[in-house]
């Protein structure tokens, strides 16, 4: 399979799949929600990635590390179809929702990312006050909302953000401290109900008092949803993910580096008894 960066037509409705699919399921640490086989990503001629193959657990925290440049973001926008956005950007291989190619043409890219959500590393809220970021995203993707006023409240509440804003609902959102920003980047991305959440370092440029509340808040939010995190933190990846995939830049012959997965496995496995001498060096500091 060859997908290149263009967009395609809308046609099947990814949360039509989704919602059949998981109605009736209980959360368990064993049903993969998405899967991934074979998956390499280039930009243009450079193949950033290769051959990346990994499940992604429902409702479990999945962390990706590993040294810079070795392909954990790439990996990450391949989860919600961001390399579309980047010009040259392709992904080969399979990436499957619930069963579902992602990348079938007839998938609507717009509805993979309503459903697989993203926070980024750096926060960004809209200049927009703190009700209409939250409130943005269902009014543009069209989402029936009984009572908008009850949707920004919950989706601030599963946030840990409502306490500190309920006040002040209509202050910018730029006048939030930078952990509360994340938050509310956080709150904007649950509005729309996702069931994925996928997280780029968001947590990297927080102090330690506002990186501790996301991570709690992590693992309160991986009782309703899926969470796959990049993370250049062992300690966060050991501290907050129950799933842990690590990866490393191979050089090749032409000195080109190549991201490539080493090992994916329980955290606690990972950290404590890794089935690779790579995944050993790194953990112990010996290299990266
Ligand atoms: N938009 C892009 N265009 C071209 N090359 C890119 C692009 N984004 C990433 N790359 C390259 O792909 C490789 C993997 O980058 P990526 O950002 O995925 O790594 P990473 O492990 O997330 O790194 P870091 O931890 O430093 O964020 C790198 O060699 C990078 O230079």
């Amino acid at each position: 399979m060859n997908h290149s960066s263009t967009t395609s037509r809308p046609a099947v409705s990814i949360s039509a799949i989704a919602d059949t699919q998981t109605a009736g399921h209980q959360a368990t640490s064993t049903v993969p929600v998405m899967e991934l086989s074979g998956v390499s990503v280039y930009y243009g001629a450079y193949e950033a990635v290769r051959d990346t193959s990994m499940p992604i657990q429902r409702k479990q925290i999945t962390a990706m590390i590993g040294p810079s440049g070795c392909g954990k973001s790439t990996i990450l926008r391949s989860l919600n179809r961001m390399n579309d956005l980047i010009p040259g950007a392709r992904v080969t291989g399979s990436v499957t929702y619930h069963g579902q190619d992602l990348y079938a043409k007839d998938v609507d890219p717009i509805e993979v990312r309503r459903r697989i959500g993203m926070v980024f590393q750096k926060p960004n809220p809209f200049p927009k006050s703190i009700y209409d970021n939250v409130a943005y995203g269902p009014r543009v993707t069209g989402m029936k909302v009984d009572n908008m006023d009850d949707l920004v409240e919950k989706a601030l509440r599963d946030a840990a953000l409502w306490d500190e804003v309920k006040d002040k609902l209509k202050t910018s959102g730029l006048a939030l401290s930078g952990g509360q920003q994340q938050r509310l980047c956080i709150a904007r991305t649950i509005a729309v109900k996702p069931e994925i959440i996928l997280m780029d370092e968001p947590c990297s440029a927080l102090d330690p008092i506002a990186t501790a509340k996301i991570e709690d808040l992590m693992f309160e939010l991986a009782n309703d949803y899926t969470i796959v995190i990049v993370t250049h933190n062992m300690q966060q990846a050991a501290r907050v993910s129950h799933y842990t995939a690590f990866f490393t830049a191979e050089v090749d012959q032409e000195q080109e580096r190549h991201g490539r997965l080493v090992e994916f496995s329980q955290t606690g496995k990972l950290f404590t008894n890794p089935a690779d001498k790579r995944t050993e060096d790194y953990i112990t500091g010996r290299f990266g």
